[in-house]
């Protein structure tokens, strides 16, 4: 069964979220200082959506709308007293991956998960908007095998899909496909095939091991997409730590980067960041409505 396009957005009352309890999630990912991306975008996302958000860094990235110029990997011992610090005192209802560079930090990241009944949400970052290279070549087999089996959702773009199932990823067909290898070969718990790439229509596709749901939004005609799909996978951790569905996290979550991009103040000299406060916009979505 298709589900059409998204027709509004939903975001908790208050009451709702105080009975449910104060949602929280994590980031682990890497940094971008124009704010576009990365846990800065993560962030930005998680508050936006009435989530408290954390954060564990993986790289510093020297980067802004029109490249990236130095990448500095954190020790591993930081990366793993990061995760204890977090761990031994709040516990996240849903965390997010995003650059995880090395096999090396993959597999110190993926242990602490597998430790956790948690909702997981993995974008499988590879490649920034400039085509920068974000993760190293072991990275990608350890992304498969050690953090992928683990998610709940993992959300690649078109060029992600196809090094993760080594199989082109052009057409709806392929995304298909490609969505059918990523779960049932592969292990994911579900996975959005994001086709930001393609022509057209902005055409998602979620598939959760049964059925079949397109998202499908008008395509905004701009430059300005640094960081969508982080902001995308960031939207859906926080509607899953709030405890909605998953088909609800990621239909609200493709409304949210719909007004991003929509909304976006072009800034920069290159592809500039979205608007996290689009949503705003939409009457009653915002608090004091
Ligand atoms: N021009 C656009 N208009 C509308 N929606 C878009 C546009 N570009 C991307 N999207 C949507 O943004 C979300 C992220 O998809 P995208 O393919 O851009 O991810 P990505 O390549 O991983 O992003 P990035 O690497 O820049 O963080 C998807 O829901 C996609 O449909
Ligand atoms: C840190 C970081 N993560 C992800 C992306 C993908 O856009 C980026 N450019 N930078």
């Amino acid at each position: 069964m298709m589900e059409s396009s998204i027709k509004e957005i939903f975001y908790p009352s208050e009451e709702e979220i105080k009975m449910n309890r104060f949602p929280v999630a994590l980031t682990i990912a890497g940094t971008d200082p124009t704010g576009g991306a990365g846990i800065q975008a993560d962030l930005k996302t998680f508050q936006e959506l009435e989530v408290y958000g954390m954060s564990i860094l993986t790289s510093v990235v020297a980067q802004n709308t029109q490249g990236v110029s130095d990448i500095h990997h954190l020790p591993l011992s930081m990366l793993a007293a990061q995760l204890e610090s977090v761990f031994s005192d709040i516990q996240p209802h849903a965390i997010k991956t995003g650059m995880i560079a090395t096999a090396e930090m993959m597999e110190i990241v993926a242990s602490r998960i597998k430790s956790k009944q948690t909702q997981y949400i993995m974008d499988p970052v590879m490649v920034a908007t400039s085509g920068h290279h974000l993760i190293d070549e072991q990275a990608v087999a350890s992304l498969k095998e050690s953090l992928l089996p683990l998610a709940t959702v993992v959300t690649p773009n078109l060029p992600e899909a196809e090094a993760l199932t080594g199989s082109p990823v052009k057409t709806v067909d392929d995304m298909r496909e490609a969505a059918k290898v990523i779960v049932h070969d592969l292990g994911a718990g579900s996975v959005v095939v994001k086709g930001g790439h393609m022509e057209g229509d902005a055409f998602d596709l979620f598939y959760d091991g049964f059925s079949f749901h397109e998202l499908i939004t008008p395509r905004i005609n701009t430059r300005h997409t640094h960081g969508t799909g982080c902001t995308f996978s960031a939207a859906i951790a926080a509607e899953l730590a709030k405890g909605y569905t998953l088909l609800d996290a990621v239909k609200t979550a493709k409304q949210f980067i719909q007004l991003a991009i929509e909304h976006t103040w072009g800034l920069g000299k290159g592809n500039g960041p979205t608007n996290h406060m689009a949503h705003r916009r939409v009457k009653g979505a915002a608090k004091n409505d």
